[in-house]
């Protein structure tokens, strides 16, 4: 008998329990890598799979596993997880879903089928967002080789405190805790939020993602000079907030431009001194970019990033940019995609084919196993907000899925090359 939606009553008093892993002061949930909060959510998570029974080990960034053997000797791992940092000011399912999802399947596996013949692994994954430090998939860029420990040395987050630093700090970084880098994985499968609206409109329940897009995240430095805004005669500034404002109209008239499914984005500004009387001397602010098309996207990018440097030397500012993440489109693993299909519609679930516009840990994964992902609705295709939200039904449903997708996977002889 398959497992079902109503296994998964724990899921949302869990998803509940790691929303209060979070910064206080809200609104929504704030876990940011290395910070206490994180922290504490790894340790409740950690503590929560040993009482379910599973094997828990940390690898040496900091991504929590927790490990049913399988009777196989040799066999690769199935694995399945998410992210367990959020975005500033975030929702309570983007990342954490997986996590909690994968979990309570895996649990409810080994109560009813006891051991699999593959082992099954849950795991939470350090860091995916890039919202601490610049630099994004920190977790899985560990586990398959696209980062090594050591690349988090020069990288700072606002307060100038380094990667390598916060990971001490958190405990992670010792010789003594296991490599992450991993060639183990016969499988990875995600499931998550949808964070759009096709699934919603289309009104279907879950979403088989075929692939990813690629991504391209920029920090631009405008440098001027600070002046005093009463005495200072507008032909005399070298105003960096003017010309980042110019820059930033540029990219979005360009976006608009290259139309669907370009998008193109500044979420994060600061500017110095911030003051109302004084002209902005300098002015950080971030650029990221996304399409399918790897040619479209790099050519996209560079043009903004030509207009940017014309923009800055009519103004007489100077630019400096730094490119600090650089992904292709990836295709999910087709064969298991069809795993996924074949599992919803045994259980007479609806689904849907489609490209996901996020970045995730599947993407990543992808270069060392096949990787797949499973979404669900989001209601009005919200995320990276506070309003995020699914129903409990719905999340109940894509664990079951899950749940039956890796009893296909570990617990048949066959089926992974
Ligand atoms: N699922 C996500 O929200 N991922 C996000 N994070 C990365 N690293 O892509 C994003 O911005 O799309
Ligand atoms: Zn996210
Ligand atoms: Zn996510």
């Amino acid at each position: 008998m398959d497992i079902g939606a109503d296994d998964f009553a724990e899921l949302s008093p869990l998803l509940e329990e790691l929303a209060g892993f979070s910064e206080s002061g809200g609104p929504g949930v704030t876990r940011l890598l290395y910070t206490k909060a994180w922290l504490d959510a790894q340790m409740f998570l950690a503590e929560r799979m040993r009482s379910c029974g599973l094997e828990v080990r940390f690898d040496r960034v900091g991504n929590l596993y927790g490990r049913l053997a399988g009777s196989m000797p040799g066999a690769s791992v199935v694995l399945t997880g998410s992210h367990i940092d959020t975005v500033r000011a975030g929702g309570r399912f983007d990342g954490a879903y997986g996590i909690a999802a994968g979990l309570l399947a895996v649990a409810r596996l080994k109560e009813v089928y006891g051991t699999p013949v593959r082992p099954l692994e849950v795991v939470s994954f350090c860091e995916e967002e890039g919202s601490r430090f610049p630099l994004a998939y920190w977790g899985s860029g560990n586990v398959s080789g696209m980062y090594a420990e050591r690349d988090g040395s020069g990288i700072f987050d606002h307060e100038g405190i380094s990667l390598e630093e916060a990971m001490r700090e958190a405990g992670f970084g010792l010789s003594s805790q296991p490599d992450s880098r991993r060639s183990d994985i016969g499988a990875f499968v995600e499931l998550h939020i949808e964070q759009g609206v096709v699934l919603e409109r289309m009104g279907r329940r879950i979403g088989l993602v075929e692939s990813i897009v690629g991504q391209r995240r920029y920090s631009l430095t405008l440098s001027g000079k600070p002046n005093h805004a009463g005495t200072t005669p507008m032909k005399m500034r070298r105003d960096a907030l003017a010309g980042a404002a110019e820059i930033m109209l540029e990219l979005e008239e360009r976006a608009w431009h290259a139309g669907d499914p370009l998008v193109a984005t500044v979420g994060r500004i600061e500017a110095t001194p911030n003051t109302p009387n004084v002209i902005a001397g300098e002015v950080r602010f971030t650029l990221d970019i996304r399409h399918d098309d790897e040619l479209e996207l790099e050519r996209f990018s560079q043009g903004v990033l030509d207009a940017s440097r014309f923009i800055a030397e009519s103004r007489q500012l100077t630019l400096d940019i730094r490119s600090w993440l650089q992904t292709a489109p990836v295709q999910m693993d087709s064969q298991l995609v069809k795993v996924l299909q074949g599992v919803s519609a045994g259980m007479g679930i609806t689904s849907r084919r489609m490209a996901s516009g996020a970045g995730h840990d599947a993407q990543v994964l992808a270069g060392i196993c096949p990787s797949a992902m499973l979404f669900v609705q989001s209601r009005d295709g919200i995320s990276h907000s506070p309003e995020e939200y699914t129903m409990p039904e719905h999340l109940q449903e894509g664990a079951a899925v899950l749940a039956n997708c890796l009893r296909q996977l570990a617990y048949g002889e066959e089926g992974l090359r």
